[in-house]
C-alpha cells in the first residue's frame, strides 16, 4: 500500500478484519480504477488529470503514484516508468512532486526510471531524474546499470551525463554477462565518451607521475589518443580499442586482466562489429563462475534450501527498453524470478518543517482566509512569504478544494514569473504554504505609491505576466484572479503571479474587502453568468494594463451595481494620455466577446501584439529584461511603508499560531476538538535544501523553454517543477521520509 494511500482519511486501518465489507470493498475497486486510470495518464504524459487523479475533488480515494501496470508490454511498471516512456517532462516533473519514488523498481525486471530514460536516450529526462536523486547504480534483474542501457543503444550524451554522477562507480559493475557499460557500447563515439571520461578521472586521481606513465605507456602502444573523440579519427581510437592488457586501465578498481572485450573492430560507419567468439566464451565463462559460487553458497547452507534468485542472476536480459546488450547470446538459463523488489527507502528524504522552523518578521498582508507574513527559516536564514490559512474558516465556507488547488498547482509549477511554494505543512488550526519572498510588495501598492506607471514598465509587467499565463494555460490552469493585489514584485523588480487559490468566487457571495477589491476586474462573461474559459485572464490581462497606465481599474464606479453594469455595457474609454498602441492592446484583451478577444485560441497569440514589438519574450523569460524603476531611489523597505507591511517596525507580529494554539488547547481541554481540526491529506510538502556548490544558481532551466529561470538562488532548490534534491555531503538529521 503506497503512503498516500495509508494517508488517506477516511481508509480503514485494518482491510483484513474488514475484508468482507461493503464500504471497505467499494472503495478499493474505487482506488483501482483510479490506479488504471493514472497508469493510462502517466503513459500519455497527460498531467493534468495525473493531478486530479492524485488529489481528487470527490472526497474518493486518490490514485497511487506506486502502482503496477498489470497487463501488456508495461506490466510491472508504475507511473513514473511510464510517464518517462512519454516523453512528456511535466508530467514527470508532476509525479515526482507529488511523492513518486525516483527509485522505483519494476516489478517484474527491477527497472528504474532511469534505466528507462537512458534506454530511451531522453537526456532532458535523464537529468530530471538525476537531479532528483536518481539512483545510478540500482541495478535491474540482470544486473544492468542504466550507464549499460545508455551504451549499449549509443546514446552518447547520455552516457557522459551518468558518468558525471559516480561514474567511477559504474564503470567496473557487470551485468549478468559480464560485460561493464563500456562492453556494452554499441558505437565508437560512446566508447570514446568513456575513454574520455576515464582520461580525465586518471589525470585528475593520479597526478602527474601517474600521467606521464600513462602518456608513455599510451606511446608504447601508438595510441594518440587525447580524450577527445574527434569525428573521423577512426583509426587512432581503434588503436585505442586494444584490449585492456596492452594499456594501462587509469581507473583504479577497473584493472582486470581477464577483459577481452574490447577485442573489437570499429567499422567505417563507426559501429562496432562484436568479436562473437570472444563474446560467446567471455560470457560462459562469467555465467560458469556465477554458478559455481551460487552451487558453493548452497554447499554451505544448512537448511539446504534451493538456490536463490539473488546468487544466481545468469538469466538473459529480457524486458529491456533497449537493445540488450547480450542479445546474441543465445544460451537459455532457467529464469528465477527475483524477489519483489521494494521501494528504495531513504533516498527521497526531505527537510520536515512545522510553525518552530520560522521567525515571523513582518505582516505582508491579509487575505480572506488567513494572513501573508514575511518569516526567516530559522536554520538557514532565508526569508520566505508565509500564508497562513485557517482551516476553521476555510471549512466554515466548505471551500478547502481551493486551498488544496493553490498547494497542488504550486507544488508543481515552476516559472520565473510565479512564486514558488517552497513547503507546505499543517497544525490543528492551520495551514500554511511557504512561499518565495517577493520583497517590494504587491504591484497594488507600487500603482497607489506611484499613481500610474510609465507605459515602458507597464509594457514589461505586462509581458512577464502573460508569459506566466501561456504557461499556466498550456497546463489546462485559468488563474481567474488577476489584479494588481496577486502579483508581487521580487528583489530584482520582476512581477510575479502569487495567490492561485481561485476562492474569490465563495468569497464574493460572502460580501468580503476582498470580493469588493477584484469586482472590479470580473470578466463580463463571469458577470453574465455564461461560462468562461482562459480568456478572462486575457481581459483581466489588459484591465491590468489599464490599471497601471491609469492608476485605476477601466468602468471603475464606487457603486458596485454601476460598476457590473458598467463591466457588461458600458464604452471602454482609455485617457488620452494612453499610447494609441498601448489602447490597441487594452481594447483587443477587453474585447467583451470571448470568442473575439485576442489569444481566443492560444494566449502565446496575445506575444504578436504590436504593443510587444520591442520586447524580445526569449530573453523576458530569461530574466534578461530588467524592468525599468519605477522610483529610481526605491529601496525595499522604502516602497513598502506606506501601503506595504503592515507589521510594526523592530517588533515581530503576534503568531498566528500561537493565536490558535491558545483556543484549541482551550477547547481541547474542553473536549470540543472541532472538525476543521482534521489534517488535510497530501498537504505537507517540504524538502533538503541542496547544498550550495559553486555556479549552483547557474543553468536553472525554465518549465517552458528551457532557459534560465531564476537568479535568486532560493528558488534553485526546485528545478522543472519538482523538489531538486541535490546530492548533500551528509543528511541532514532533520529529514524524514516524505
Ligand atoms: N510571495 C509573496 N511575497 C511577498 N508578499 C506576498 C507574497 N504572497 C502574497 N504576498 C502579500 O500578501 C497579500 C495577500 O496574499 P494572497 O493574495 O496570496 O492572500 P489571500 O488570502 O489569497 O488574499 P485575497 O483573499 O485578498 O486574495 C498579497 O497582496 C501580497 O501583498
Amino acid at each position: 500500500m503506497d503512503s498516500l494511500t495509508q494517508s488517506f482519511v477516511g481508509f480503514p486501518s485494518e482491510p483484513s478484519r474488514l475484508r468482507k465489507a461493503k464500504p471497505w470493498r467499494l472503495w478499493w475497486s474505487e482506488k483501482r480504477r483510479k490506479d488504471e486510470r493514472l497508469l493510462q495518464a502517466a503513459a500519455e504524459g497527460n498531467s493534468r488529470i495525473i493531478l486530479e487523479l492524485i488529489h481528487p475533488n470527490d472526497g474518493g480515494p486518490p490514485a497511487g503514484v506506486h502502482s503496477y501496470c498489470k497487463s501488456g508490454a508495461s506490466s510491472g511498471r508504475g507511473p513514473l516508468h511510464l510517464a518517462v516512456a512519454s516523453g512528456v517532462v511535466e508530467a514527470v516533473e508532476l509525479l515526482l512532486g507529488q511523492g513518486a519514488d525516483v527509485n522505483f523498481c519494476s516489478r517484474k525486471t527491477r527497472l528504474t526510471p532511469l534505466h528507462v530514460a537512458s534506454a530511451y536516450g531522453s537526456s532532458e529526462m535523464v537529468d530530471l531524474l538525476l537531479e532528483a536523486r536518481a539512483d545510478t547504480l540500482s541495478k535491474t534483474d540482470d544486473l544492468q546499470l542504466a550507464l549499460h542501457y545508455a551504451a549499449a543503444n549509443g546514446h552518447a550524451e547520455v552516457v557522459k551525463m551518468l558518468l558525471q554522477h559516480e561514474g567511477t562507480s559504474q564503470l567496473c559493475v557487470r551485468n549478468a554477462s559480464g560485460q561493464r557499460p563500456i562492453d556494452s557500447a554499441s558505437d565508437l563515439h560512446t566508447v570514446c565518451v568513456f575513454r574520455e571520461f576515464e582520461a580525465r578521472r586518471g589525470h585528475e586521481t593520479m597526478g602527474s607521475r601517474r600521467n606521464s606513465a600513462s602518456s608513455e605507456a599510451s606511446t608504447a602502444t601508438g595510441s594518440s589518443y587525447d580524450g577527445q573523440c574527434t569525428g573521423g579519427s577512426d583509426i587512432s581510437v581503434a588503436v585505442h580499442l586494444l584490449p585492456c592488457q596492452t594499456r594501462p586501465c587509469l581507473v583504479g578498481d577497473c584493472q582486470d586482466s581477464q577483459d577481452g572485450y574490447a577485442d573489437r573492430t570499429p567499422l567505417a560507419s563507426g559501429f562496432l562489429l562484436r568479436n562473437a567468439r570472444t563474446d560467446a566464451v567471455h560470457r560462459l565463462m562469467h555465467r560458469t563462475r556465477q554458478l559455481d559460487e551460487a552451487l558453493s553458497e548452497e554447499r554451505e547452507r544448512p537448511d539446504g534450501r534451493t538456490l536463490s534468485a539473488k546468487s544466481f542472476k545468469a538469466a538473459s536480459p529480457k524486458d529491456s527498453p533497449g537493445r540488450s546488450p547480450s542479445a546474441s547470446s543465445g544460451t537459455s538459463t532457467p529464469k528465477i524470478r527475483t524477489p519483489f523488489a521494494r521501494m528504495r527507502q531513504g533516498s527521497s528524504r526531505v527537510e520536515k518543517v512545522g510553525p518552530n522552523s520560522f521567525e515571523l518578521v513582518n505582516l505582508l498582508g491579509r487575505g480572506s482566509f488567513g494572513e501573508v507574513f514575511q518569516v526567516k527559516h530559522k536554520r538557514t536564514g532565508k526569508a520566505y512569504a508565509m500564508k497562513v490559512l485557517q482551516k476553521s474558516r476555510i471549512m466554515s465556507s466548505n471551500l478547502l478544494r481551493y486551498a488544496v488547488t493553490e498547494r497542488n498547482i504550486l507544488a508543481y509549477i515552476r516559472h520565473p514569473y510565479i512564486v514558488s511554494l517552497h513547503y507546505a505543512f499543517q497544525t490543528p488550526s492551520h495551514l500554511v504554504l511557504v512561499l518565495q519572498y517577493c520583497p517590494r510588495g504587491n504591484l497594488q501598492h507600487l500603482i497607489t505609491r506611484e499613481k500610474r506607471l510609465c507605459e515602458d514598465l507597464s509594457r514589461v509587467y505586462t509581458a512577464e505576466i502573460l508569459l506566466a499565463l501561456i504557461h499556466l494555460h498550456e497546463r489546462h490552469t485559468v488563474f481567474r484572479d488577476l489584479k494588481p493585489d496577486n502579483v508581487v514584485i521580487d528583489e530584482a523588480h520582476h512581477a510575479l503571479l502569487t495567490d492561485f487559490g481561485l476562492s474569490k468566487e465563495g468569497v464574493g457571495q460572502r460580501g468580503t474587502k476582498s470580493f469588493c477589491g477584484s469586482v472590479a476586474f470580473l470578466a463580463p462573461e463571469i458577470l453574465l453568468r455564461k461560462g468562461h474559459n482562459h480568456t478572462v485572464d486575457i481581459y483581466n490581462l489588459g484591465v491590468l494594463l489599464y490599471d497601471m497606465l491609469t492608476g485605476l481599474p477601466p468602468f471603475y464606479h464606487h457603486d458596485r451595481e454601476t460598476l457590473f453594469a458598467n463591466i457588461k455595457h458600458a464604452r471602454l474609454e482609455v485617457p488620452l494620455y494612453v499610447s494609441r498602441i498601448a489602447r490597441s492592446f487594452i481594447e483587443a484583451t477587453m474585447e467583451r466577446e470571448p470568442a473575439k478577444r485576442i489569444g481566443g485560441h492560444h494566449t502565446s497569440d496575445v506575444k504578436g501584439h504590436v504593443f510587444f514589438a520591442d520586447v524580445d519574450f526569449a530573453q523576458l523569460m530569461r530574466r534578461e529584461v530588467p524592468p525599468p524603476e519605477a522610483h529610481p531611489s526605491d529601496e525595499p523597505s522604502l516602497s513598502w511603508n506606506r501601503h506595504g507591511p503592515l507589521g510594526l517596525a523592530g517588533r515581530a507580529p503576534e503568531s498566528p499560531f500561537a493565536r490558535a494554539d491558545r483556543g484549541w488547547r482551550g477547547r481541547y481541554t474542553r473536549g470540543q476538538n472541532s472538525s476543521s481540526e482534521r489534517g488535510v491529506s497530501g498537504w505537507d510538502f517540504s524538502f533538503v535544501p541542496p547544498t550550495r556548490s559553486s555556479g549552483s544558481c547557474s543553468g536553472q532551466q525554465s518549465a517552458v523553454s528551457g532557459q534560465n529561470e531564476d537568479s535568486d538562488c532560493s528558488t534553485s532548490t526546485y528545478r522543472r517543477g519538482i523538489m531538486v534534491h541535490r546530492r548533500p555531503s551528509s543528511q541532514s538529521s532533520h529529514s524524514q521520509d516524505v
